[in-house]
């Protein structure tokens, strides 16, 4: 028997919609997965030869780019983060919508042309020096890991580049949304080693998924 398959899938706002999504593809987590007490992380499947471990929306990048894991699930503004050479990501799933944005105290202007340094806080310092960068800015990013709204108001940076849905948080904090810097959905995410070495099953996955994302004629 070849060891199974780790599927690595976040546990955060992702899962809900990652859900239904492999039932299409025919891989139900076994009971467990969805006791709340339960203190495990890899639980078994529908499938036996497929896995599923369930860590951080960061973190199932890097399970899968070191190839601890075979495949998962995560946001585009994670694996345009991490940029990890080792990572292929064929699949645009057609869940987690939202957009990365820059937001700045309501009222105040984006920064500008000749402005030549700015503070930012930030989930994603190397997405955001990489665009201020090519806006010609250089910026300052404040690595801050969750509530990022309220950094400008306490002078720790001016602006924050940060996830934006329904705009809620941004309003209820007297900020506003400045540019769009991506537009965000879910990627089904590979590692580039385990697509040739697993050749039986993983690219057989990748079809599957094509296919109940609506992107392709394989059947699920
Ligand atoms: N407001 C939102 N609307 C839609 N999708 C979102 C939103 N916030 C985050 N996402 C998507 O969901 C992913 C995971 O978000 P979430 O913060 O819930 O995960 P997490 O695993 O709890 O992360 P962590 O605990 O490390 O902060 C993000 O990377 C993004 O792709
Ligand atoms: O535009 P909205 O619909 O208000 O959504 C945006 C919020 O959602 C995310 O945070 P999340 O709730 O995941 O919490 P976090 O700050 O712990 O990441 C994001 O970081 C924003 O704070």
């Amino acid at each position: 028997m070849p060891e199974p398959i780790i599927f690595a899938i976040p546990k955060g706002r992702i899962l809900d919609e990652a859900l239904p999504l492999l039932a299409r593809v025919g891989i139900e987590p076994a009971a467990d997965f969805f006791d709340k007490k339960s203190r495990a992380l890899v639980f078994g499947t529908n499938q036996p030869h497929i896995s599923l471990i369930r860590v951080r929306a960061f973190d199932v990048a890097t399970f899968v780019a070191h190839g601890a894991a075979q495949l998962g699930i995560v946001g585009s503004d994670v694996v345009d983060e991490f940029a990890y050479s080792e990572l292929y990501a064929p699949v645009d799933l057609g869940i987690g919508h939202c957009r990365l944005s820059l937001a700045g105290p309501e009222g105040s202007a984006p920064p500008g042309i000749g402005e030549s340094h700015i503070r930012v806080a930030t989930k994603y310092p190397a997405t955001t020096r990489r665009w201020f960068e090519a806006q010609g800015i250089q910026a300052e990013c404040i690595k801050l890991n969750g509530a990022m709204e309220i950094a400008p108001k306490l002078g720790l940076a001016s602006h924050i580049v940060d996830l934006v849905s329904t705009g809620r948080t941004l309003v209820e904090n007297a900020l506003a949304e400045q540019v769009v810097i991506s537009e965000v959905s879910a990627r089904l995410i590979v590692n580039r080693a385990a697509f040739k070495l697993r050749s039986a099953e993983v690219p057989e996955l990748v079809e599957k998924f094509r296919a109940a994302a609506g992107q392709g004629d394989a059947a699920a």
